[in-house]
């Protein structure tokens, strides 16, 4: 991608982030030190997405066992790093995983376990968003196909749940890249997402510099675009799926997934098997939505006229804004879940089947 989201610098201990927060206008790096830099660089979404957020956790926790291997200090880094942000289970999936590797290892092997088992994560995310990129380019090659083969291929997709949401080709643009590489003509509808602008500031960035055609759209556009034929599947990402198939992503999710749904158009979430929650069912009433401060939404940062970056109030100032960052489309609005393994139904039995393991 001619990028990293997350690496270990030179150093061997310390975490290179790259400083999403600035992007698209600004390219920085952030080097981390301490669990507690880790923590706060998800907290205030200097890394964001789902399987990123995991992969920092992870990093965290090998900041912290290389401070102070004891248990002590193991639980408080599980429990600082848990509470940064609720929805997306990448990152409670993740500390459990070190956890559980490094309570039983004794405290002078914990930081090298910590670092392998951290390294681990990125690899194996890196690879699940190949091979979700290998089952969506083959639902993106049957709709070439069946549109004669010479007409582009057109893709709406909310928030990033891109390379820069990953440790790879991202999740949602993974079978985007995948399809620019077999030579089949994609355009991609980028929605700005706001109010962070996940969209308009990351997706649009990320597919600019891969050379995929896109046009970014307001989030009220993609309905009349379905209606007017204009959108031929939708591919989203998620935060946190249940065991039966509900999809919990960025807010503005789940009434794309109803115009889609009245517009017949097919609506596909990218799933890496981490993104799963095993232990809810019904997502609206389980999965905790995070609400972020007001002025995510009062407030807009960008790019002047003289090349200065700015932040402006756009309502008046004494207006108060809900910010709830997630919401939950049902799995009967879901027309499949590509996954790492292959598209499955967005039901408990389609999920059982993909991962037999878990049932
Ligand atoms: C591949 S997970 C991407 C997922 O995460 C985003 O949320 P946020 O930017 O707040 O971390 C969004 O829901 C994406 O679909």
């Amino acid at each position: 991608m001619g990028f990293s989201t997350i690496h270990l610098s030179e150093d061997g201990w310390s975490v290179d982030i790259l400083d999403q927060t600035l992007l698209p206008h600004e390219f920085k790096t952030v080097r981390l030190t301490t669990m507690a830099e880790a923590a706060v660089s998800i907290r205030d979404m200097l890394v964001r997405g789902a399987p990123l957020i995991g992969a920092t956790a992870a990093y965290g926790m090998a900041l912290a066992m290389r401070q102070d291997p004891s248990d002590a200090n193991l639980q408080d880094a599980y429990d600082r790093l848990l509470e940064t942000r609720p929805t997306a289970v990448n990152l409670r999936w993740a500390l459990d995983d070190m956890k559980a590797v490094l309570k039983n290892c004794a405290e002078a092997d914990r930081e090298s376990a910590a670092y392998d088992r951290a390294a681990h994560v990125v690899l194996e995310d890196n690879s699940i968003c190949f091979g979700i990129g290998e089952h969506g380019l083959k639902l993106i090659r049957d709709i070439y196909q069946k549109k004669g083969g010479n007409a582009p291929v057109n893709i709406l997709t909310h928030c990033n749940a891109g390379a820069l949401a990953t440790c790879g080709l991202g999740t949602a643009t993974a079978p985007i890249y995948l399809a620019k590489i077999d030579h089949i003509p994609v355009h991609v509808w980028v929605d700005e997402t706001r109010p962070r602008n996940q969209g308009a500031a990351l997706t649009a960035w990320e597919l600019g510099r891969s050379g995929i055609e896109h046009s970014l759209i307001t989030d009220n556009t993609g309905g009349h675009l379905m209606q007017h034929g204009m959108v031929d599947m939708c591919i989203v990402g998620t935060d946190r799926t249940t065991a039966s198939g509900d999809v919990c992503n960025k807010i503005g999710t789940y009434l794309k997934a109803l115009a889609a749904h009245d517009n017949g158009v097919p609506f596909y979430v990218a799933l890496p098997s981490t993104t799963i929650d095993w232990t809810v069912n019904d997502g609206v009433k389980e999965i905790p939505i995070e609400e972020r401060a007001g002025e995510e939404v009062t407030q807009v940062r960008g790019l002047t006229a003289d090349g200065t970056i700015q932040t402006v109030t756009v309502p008046p100032v004494t207006t108060c804004a809900a910010n709830y960052a997630f919401d939950v489309t049902p799995a009967r609005l879901v027309t499949g879940l590509i996954t790492e393994r292959g598209v499955a139904p967005a039901t408990r039995d389609g999920l059982k089947s993909m991962f037999p393991e878990q049932a």
